[in-house]
């Protein structure tokens, strides 16, 4: 799939504006701006000018001078979904390490104890208190919950482009025409500094290895291997901290919009002639034999950093628990970091129950989808065919075992879109205004299934989460509405209509459009 288009500039914004919606909405999104006791705010880019210092200056001198009280806070590596009385095997986040002792997925369990100290109201005022500042780091959304994401990193070694505090779309249009449902929403987190929600778990990842540079610890680079979106998040964040960055990349499997995102950013670039799950593999056998840190979400850092995407949708809700969530899945790690950051506001008590998730897969690479509907018996890797929604052609999940953790926690569903199905979910979603990617497309198929079942009924609160930005894939939407896909009827294609230059001509044309198009 080649394009010429490149990624539009990058667009932080939140939704403020959608706070004027009408309430039959069960609940009025929006950011609060509550002080918290605990919040350092003074340092506002105006106050800070007139300092003469920049905004991390800033934060050093609040931080010497004001340091945080009772913050003992603290997070570890554990092995995943075991039980800590028979297997108490930690790791410091400062270790590189990837794996447990039995070759199983590790997770960052944080000092629950010690941030339960605090109420549910503390977390959500000091979380609500930082929204839309350039307070250095907490203007990122991420960052806004350091405390629940990296507690000991120092501000000073962190890696932000404050990102997250992605718009929550209220896509009414599309809900109503096309599903009859009022209170349905798109969380775009695509919408972000390297155009996917990648961004979100990479500045965590970079950010910890800066530390670990500092600390001299044997870290020459950071690789992964990618199908173009943690490519990019990853060679933009390694970019800006001055480290190196080695993607490997299947040949020909990804948009020219992502592939070219390494390349500017002057990451170190291997196009390999196999797929994902080949470079995947690669990866893992290579950083295990340089100095070369491990960036895939097999890395449980990185999901520290999504999960908070979970997070702001309660935020942007209020602190309401939509009913769905639905989640496109490929290597699998996003839909348990989703699962993690719900979880955690439940036992934290900033909300009393968590939504269900459903994840949806392309029918082309469907290795969870076939393991959900033989009942959860067995789990078979696929080869993953192509698909429009070449995000999330994996055949081989790392995280598997956490994906089924967060659907069978959260009474979840696993659905799949064919290509027709996914495209053509893209093309009426774009048609009310959005401009998705397929893998959104994908999640959107999923909503439809769903809703003609009646499994999600129509007043339901649900959350599709907008994984990628549609402008790193207009091939494939070139090729839909040219009407130029193979078996496909693409039947909400909207191709340009070439017209003679002349009046006559144009008048022709426009008046048969306006005796068709319903006013
Ligand atoms: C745009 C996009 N959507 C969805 C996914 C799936 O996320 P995960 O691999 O965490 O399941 C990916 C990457 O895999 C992606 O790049
Ligand atoms: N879609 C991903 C695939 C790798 O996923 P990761 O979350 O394990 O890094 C990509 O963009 O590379």
């Amino acid at each position: 799939m080649a394009s010429s288009y490149l990624l539009q500039s990058p667009n932080f914004s939140n939704n403020l504006k959608l706070s004027s919606r009408p309430n039959t909405l069960k609940a009025t999104p929006r950011f609060l701006s509550i002080k918290a006791a605990a919040a350092a705010s003074s340092n506002t880019p105006a106050n800070t000018a007139s300092k003469g210092n920049n905004i991390r200056d800033e934060a050093r001198r609040q931080y010497l001078t004001n340091p945080p009280q009772n913050q003992n806070f603290s997070a570890k590596y554990v092995p995943f979904n075991t039980d800590p009385v028979t297997n108490t095997e930690s790791y410091s986040l400062d270790e590189i390490v990837y794996r447990s002792q039995s070759g199983g997925l590790l997770d960052v369990q944080h000092d629950i104890s010690a941030l339960k100290a605090f109420p549910g109201s503390y977390w959500r005022a000091l979380f609500d208190s930082r929204v839309g500042k350039t307070t250095w780091p907490y203007g990122s959304g991420v960052w806004s919950k350091k405390e629940w994401v990296l507690p000991e990193i120092s501000s000073d070694d962190i890696v932000s482009a404050f990102e997250g505090n992605s718009n929550l779309f209220w896509a009414e249009r599309f809900g109503k025409q096309f599903l009859e449902m009022n209170d349905l929403w798109v969380k775009h987190c695509g919408i972000s500094h390297t155009g996917s929600f990648k961004d979100l778990g990479m500045t965590v990842l970079v950010s910890q290895v800066n530390r670990l540079r500092k600390m001299n610890k044997p870290v020459f680079g950071v690789g992964c291997a990618s199908t173009g979106d943690t490519s990019a998040a990853l060679s933009a964040y390694c970019a800006s901290a001055g480290i190196p960055s080695i993607v490997f990349l299947p040949a020909d499997k990804i948009s020219i919009a992502q592939l070219v995102q390494p390349i500017a950013n002057g990451a170190f670039v291997l196009s390999i002639d196999t797929d994902f799950d080949g470079c995947m593999q690669l990866i893992r056998e290579v950083t295990s034999e340089l100095p070369i840190y491990l960036a895939n979400s097999l890395n449980s850092l990185r999901l520290e950093g999504q999960k908070t995407a979970a997070i702001e949708i309660l935020q942007q809700f209020d602190w309401e628990v939509p009913d769905w969530v639905i989640v496109p899945g490929g290597n699998l790690g996003n839909i348990y970091a989703f699962y993690k950051g719900f979880n955690m506001c439940k036992e934290l008590g900033l909300v009393d129950k968590i939504p269900r998730l459903v994840c949806a897969q392309a029918a082309n690479a469907n290795p969870l989808y076939l393991y959900y509907k033989s009942g959860w018996d067995e789990f078979k890797a696929v080869k993953a065919n192509s698909t429009f929604a070449s995000a999330i052609q994996i055949g081989d999940p790392v995280s598997i075992d956490r994906a089924v953790y967060a659907l069978k926690q959260s009474n979840g569903i696993v659905e799949e879109a064919t290509e027709e199905e996914l495209m053509d979910a893209t093309a009426q979603a774009d048609s009310t205004g959005m401009f998705i990617c397929p893998h959104t497309g994908v999640a959107l198929t999923a909503l439809m299934k769903l809703r003609k079942s009646g499994v999600i009924g129509p007043t339901d609160r649900t959350v599709v989460v907008s994984t990628a930005h549609g402008l790193k894939f207009t091939q494939s939407k070139i090729d839909y509405h040219s009407k130029n896909i193979k078996e496909m009827a693409c039947r909400f294609a909207n191709p340009p209509v070439s017209v003679k230059a002349d009046f006559g001509s144009v008048m022709d044309v426009l008046k048969k459009y306006l005796s068709k198009t319903p006013k």
